[in-house]
């Protein structure tokens, strides 16, 4: 680099000093050439690099906007050999006749629920889970603490994530997959639309792809909703009946669901049952629901507020407890009957099923009736307001023909809603109760 004095030469301020200093200007020229050649390159290559690094940046970040995962990856979490280890020992099936069960959502409310009981008879389960925050996350993370320590891994990911679905069903040959991870709420897309498409449309599509294409399709049972019925007034529903209006984005998603099922069913030749949940409730619940977030108030002597259709009726719904729910999907699995295609080919039909899965044996209770019940329960009084219903999704009246599945799948609700509450407000009780809960709502 020339020094600064000479650095002022390169520019004649006269033609007489161009003159003089011309030979020494033409060798300064070239080093000016040279160097503006040079600057030139390093900044084109600048360029090149800040390009290079802006399109790989956006192209993890669009990647990325739902996988929250990426750094599993980056670091070697997913795939490695520990990682390995831990999908092979949970998938072990432990029994004769046994099944090895991928159980998507394995963290939420029934997800955890279901993966036990596979767990406890033999079967090999692996759960997957994003572990969102639509509820704190600190109750999917005891949940899973609560699972691992019966065997059950959960991989931390996303089933949008094509990547990992495909590792993991390279690890294990799935002969069925419980997919239970969905977005859910009636109320919630109001404000959050997108959640219910990327979960509930793309994520299905993701993972049917994923499932068409292995050598050995594996079953699929799936989480369907009753509110899929919508508007629907020829109570109790049948699978029968048209599913038609939705009344909320939750359920025009599931209703979707249905579809694209039917489509891969038909297409590729995969087993599919649908499961028409209606209104879930038991211990290690969803705080969102309302079973949940009235015992936290009542408990907390914080104000209730009931919601009312016009004419002041009150809301009802089928409230069907978990260890039945539970039961209804294990019978699912065990009659799901086989998929016939293999590598994206379909070799014969496969059956497509839909079952309601409610509690038609105690018919619909309404809500102040269940708020009654959970009074009892806490021996507390609740601070109860009224009033009329939003309009944000909710259905009215709920009630649910199960016949269908008592014949097919021998499922018979036994827990009434009196039994069911008790044992949820004594967990809820439990879990608060403990030092490391206060901030898991
Ligand atoms: O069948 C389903 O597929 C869905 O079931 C569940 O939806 P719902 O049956 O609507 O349950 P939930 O929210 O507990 O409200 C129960 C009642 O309490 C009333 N309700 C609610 C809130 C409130 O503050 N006050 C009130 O009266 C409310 O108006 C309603 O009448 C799941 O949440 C949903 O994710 C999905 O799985």
């Amino acid at each position: 680099m020339p020094p600064l004095e000479e650095l002022a030469l390169l520019v004649p301020s006269t033609t007489g000093r161009f003159k003089i200093y011309r030979a020494h200007n033409q060798m300064m020229n070239h080093a000016f050439h040279r160097c503006f050649a040079s600057v030139t390159m390093v900044f084109l290559w600048a360029l090149i690099l800040m390009a290079f690094t802006a399109s790989y940046l956006s192209f993890v970040d669009s990647g990325n906007r739902y996988l929250h995962h990426s750094s599993f990856w980056d670091h070697g979490g997913i795939g490695g050999i520990q990682w390995e280890k831990k999908v092979h020992s949970s998938a072990q099936i432990l029994r004769a006749d046994g099944i090895s069960v991928l159980v998507t959502g394995a963290a939420g409310f029934i997800g955890t629920h279901v993966s036990l009981a596979l767990k406890t008879r033999g079967d090999g389960v692996v759960g997957v889970d994003n572990f969102d925050n639509y509820y704190g996350p600190s109750l999917k993370r005891t949940r899973q603490a609560l699972l691992e320590s019966h065997g059950v891994f959960i991989v931390d990911g996303d089933i949008n994530d094509q990547r990992l679905l495909a590792t993991l069903f390279d690890t294990v040959a799935f002969t069925h997959v419980m997919h239970l991870a969905a977005q859910v709420g009636v109320r919630y897309g109001v404000n959050n639309p997108y959640s219910y498409v990327h979960s509930n449309v793309a994520g299905l599509v993701t993972l049917l792809e994923q499932c068409k294409c292995a050598g050995r399709q594996p079953a699929i049972v799936w989480a369907s909703s009753g509110s899929v019925y919508g508007v629907n007034n020829n109570a109790p529903f049948s699978e029968s009946d048209p599913a038609n209006p939705p009344a909320s984005l939750y359920a025009s998603t599931k209703k979707t669901g249905e579809e694209i099922t039917h489509t891969y069913n038909r297409l590729y030749g995969l087993s599919i049952t649908g499961l028409r949940f209606f209104t879930v409730y038991g211990p290690w619940g969803r705080p969102d629901m309302v079973y949940f977030s009235f015992t936290r108030n009542i408990s907390a002597g914080t104000p209730i507020t009931v919601y009312r259709v016009k004419d002041r009726v009150d809301l009802a719904r089928d409230f069907i407890y978990i260890d039945d729910v539970v039961k209804g999907c294990v019978a699912s699995l065990d009659t799901s009957g086989k998929s016939t295609g293999s590598g994206g080919k379909k070799k014969g039909s496969a059956p497509y099923r839909i079952f309601n899965l409610g509690n038609s044996n105690s018919s619909p209770v309404t809500v102040p009736a269940m708020v009654r019940i959970l009074e009892d329960s806490l021996g507390m009084k609740a601070k109860m307001d009224v009033a009329d219903v939003t309009g944000n999704g909710d259905v009215s009246f709920p009630h649910v023909n199960i016949s269908l599945a008592q014949k097919e799948l021998g499922y018979n609700p036994t827990t009434d809603l009196q039994t069911g509450l008790r044992k949820f407000v004594k967990w809820y009780l439990w879990y608060y109760s403990r030092p490391s809960a206060h901030n898991n709502l």
